[in-house]
């Protein structure tokens, strides 16, 4: 078990990761995830170990890797890192690169030539042993890099945006070699990435930090059914947040909302108290119905279905999905089978409420 306490970490004035902590149990996917420069490269770094805390503590199975006076170098502490840069040998073929991490282990040609093969194997790559890694794609590139980690036989693989430089077809076939990889291996992998679609689909856990904070740590479907605040709702998924104004406080998990002039019932936060509130409204959660007047501003065509964008007879804005578009300036009912409430804090949601 991977375990942070407290952890924070400044560069002067800038405070990248402000008071991290979470713990990640053996065999985890974690994804970490969050708007550009929210601290996910950073917290990276710091359980690799290639930077210091400024305080708090990183522990691996209870034994201290970093806190007051205490640095463990990266070598010591069982981990092995993929780039978004893959970062290869230029002038070492395919086996080469992933055995460079065995040599400087001092591991005997034997052991080593079998691992390799083992993890030339498990990547697909058997074929292309001889090859430099300039003859080769991305995704292969990225095949390579990924064998040199899993060759270190290192329990913790952390793993720095490795798809951003590839193409959209070979990022899901990645993504299924990473799910399969993380699923045969039993490793831990903790993943960043601003891609949530990248997050919801691979990991057993997700981590959403924002602005050097986590804002929530949770399963996939929870961050994406219940987020935290708004920050976490924004970032993860689609959809629009609404004003509202709730009646009472929430009771079995539920409240009702005062909404462009009607009641509807939502799922609610347990820090939602009566008064103003935010409602998170996925575009599944809409439908054709008589609860809503509203009206269409726009649609964009997605293959199989139509975002439509619609307004509330109070000016806020839904999305919906929708087989077919409806010209702008159509009148269409609508109903709300769904909603999150959030409480409602100083920050206040995009104009309009739509994204
Ligand atoms: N070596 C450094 N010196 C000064 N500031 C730094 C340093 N490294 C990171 N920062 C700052 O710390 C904050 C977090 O950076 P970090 O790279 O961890 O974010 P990120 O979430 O990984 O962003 P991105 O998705 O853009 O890679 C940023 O404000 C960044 O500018």
């Amino acid at each position: 078990m991977l375990e942070l306490s407290h952890v924070s970490r400044r560069y002067d004035a800038v405070v990248a990761l402000d008071d991290v902590s979470l713990t990640v149990a053996d065999g985890a996917f974690l994804a970490l995830l969050g708007p550009s420069g929210c601290g996910k490269t950073t917290l990276l770094r710091l359980i690799a170990g290639f930077e210091k805390v400024s305080s708090g503590a990183i522990a691996f199975n209870g034994r201290t890797v970093a806190g007051p006076g205490l640095h463990v170098p990266p070598e010591d502490r069982q981990v092995a890192m993929v780039f978004q840069s893959y970062a290869l040998w230029p002038h070492m073929s395919v086996a080469e690169n992933i055995a460079f991490p065995l040599s400087v282990a001092g591991v005997r040609q034997g052991e080593m030539a079998r691992r390799v093969g083992e993890a030339l194997e498990a990547v697909g790559l058997a074929g292309l042993a001889a090859r430099r890694p300039e003859a080769l794609s991305g995704g292969q590139r990225q095949r390579v890099a990924l064998a040199r980690a899993l060759v270190q036989d290192a329990p913790v693989i952390l793993c720095d945006e490795p798809l951003a430089n590839l193409d959209i077809h070979l990022r899901a076939a990645m993504l299924e070699e990473f799910r399969r990889l993380h699923r045969d291996t039993g490793r831990t992998f903790i993943y960043v990435t601003h891609d949530q679609a990248e997050a919801l689909a691979l990991a057993t856990d997700v981590a959403v930090l924002d602005r050097g904070r986590l804002s929530q740590r949770a399963a996939p479907e929870v961050v994406y059914s219940e987020p935290a605040n708004i920050s976490v709702a924004k970032f993860v998924g689609e959809g629009a947040i609404v004003d509202a104004v709730a009646e009472a406080p929430p009771a079995g998990g539920k409240v009702r909302v005062r909404l462009a002039g009607r009641t509807p019932v939502f799922r609610a936060h347990a820090g939602v108290s009566a008064g103003p509130v935010h409602v998170l409204v996925r575009p599944e959660a809409v439908g054709i119905g008589n609860a809503f007047e509203a009206r269409v501003l726009s649609t964009i065509y997605k293959g199989a279905f139509h975002t439509v964008t619609a307004e509330l007879a109070d000016g806020q804005r839904l999305q919906l999905h929708l087989p077919s578009a409806p010209a702008p300036g159509t009148a269409l009912g609508l109903t709300i089978h769904d909603g999150w409430v959030i409480p409602a804090t100083a920050e206040s949601p995009a104009a309009g409420g739509g994204r």
